[in-house]
C-alpha cells in the first residue's frame, strides 16, 4: 500500500482534525470536499466578498471553515503560488489560520463562437479557519460601536 506523507491530500474528518490541531499544517484539499461542504459554492453559504474573492462558509460538523474562492480569472499561476507560500509562512496568533489549497483545472462544456467547446476553467481556492465576528473593518469605521466584543 502507497504511503500517505504530510503533502497528501486531505479527507473531510482530516480537515475536522485539522481544525482542532492548532499545530497541524496546510494541506492540498480536494475541489470536491470544499464543494461538498460550502454546498456547492451555494449563495446561502456566501459571507464575503473582497477585490480578488468569494468567500463561502464551509460546514465541518464539529466548526466551520471559511473558503475563499479566487474567482477573478485574472489572478495568475504565479501569484496564486506566491499567495500559497506567504500564507505557508505566516503563523502568528493575530493571523488567521491558513488550512488548505486547491488549484484544479476543469474542463466545461460551453458555446465560444457558435462552436461548442471544452474550456479549461482554472479553480483556485483558499481554506481558512472561520472567523465568526465578521470583518474587522466594520469594528475601525464604526459600523459596530463596541470594540470590546470584537477581542
Ligand atoms: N476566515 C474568514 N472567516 C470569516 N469570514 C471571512 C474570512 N475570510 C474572509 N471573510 C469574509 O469575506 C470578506 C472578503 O474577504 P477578503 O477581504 O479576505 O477577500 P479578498 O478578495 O482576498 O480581499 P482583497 O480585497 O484584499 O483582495 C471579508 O470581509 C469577510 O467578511
Amino acid at each position: 500500500m502507497a504511503k500517505r506523507d504530510s503533502q497528501s491530500i486531505v479527507t473531510r474528518s482530516e480537515l475536522e482534525g485539522m481544525l482542532r490541531d492548532e499545530t497541524a499544517g496546510p494541506k492540498a484539499t480536494p475541489l470536491s470536499l470544499l464543494a461538498e461542504i460550502t454546498y456547492g459554492f451555494s449563495h446561502k453559504q456566501k459571507i464575503g466578498q473582497g477585490g480578488s474573492a468569494v468567500v463561502y462558509q464551509g460546514i465541518l460538523q464539529k466548526g466551520n471553515v471559511a473558503v475563499k474562492s479566487l474567482s477573478n480569472p485574472y489572478v495568475h499561476e504565479k501569484e496564486f503560488k506566491r499567495e500559497v507560500e506567504c500564507l505557508m509562512i505566516a503563523k502568528h496568533k493575530n493571523v488567521v489560520r491558513f488550512l488548505g489549497y486547491c488549484a484544479d483545472t476543469q474542463g466545461r462544456a460551453e458555446k465560444y463562437e457558435g462552436e461548442f467547446v471544452i474550456a479549461d476553467v482554472q479553480q483556485k481556492l483558499l481554506c481558512f479557519e472561520y472567523l465568526p465576528k465578521g470583518s474587522l473593518d466594520k469594528y475601525i469605521t464604526g459600523r459596530i460601536i463596541g470594540m470590546q466584543n470584537f477581542f
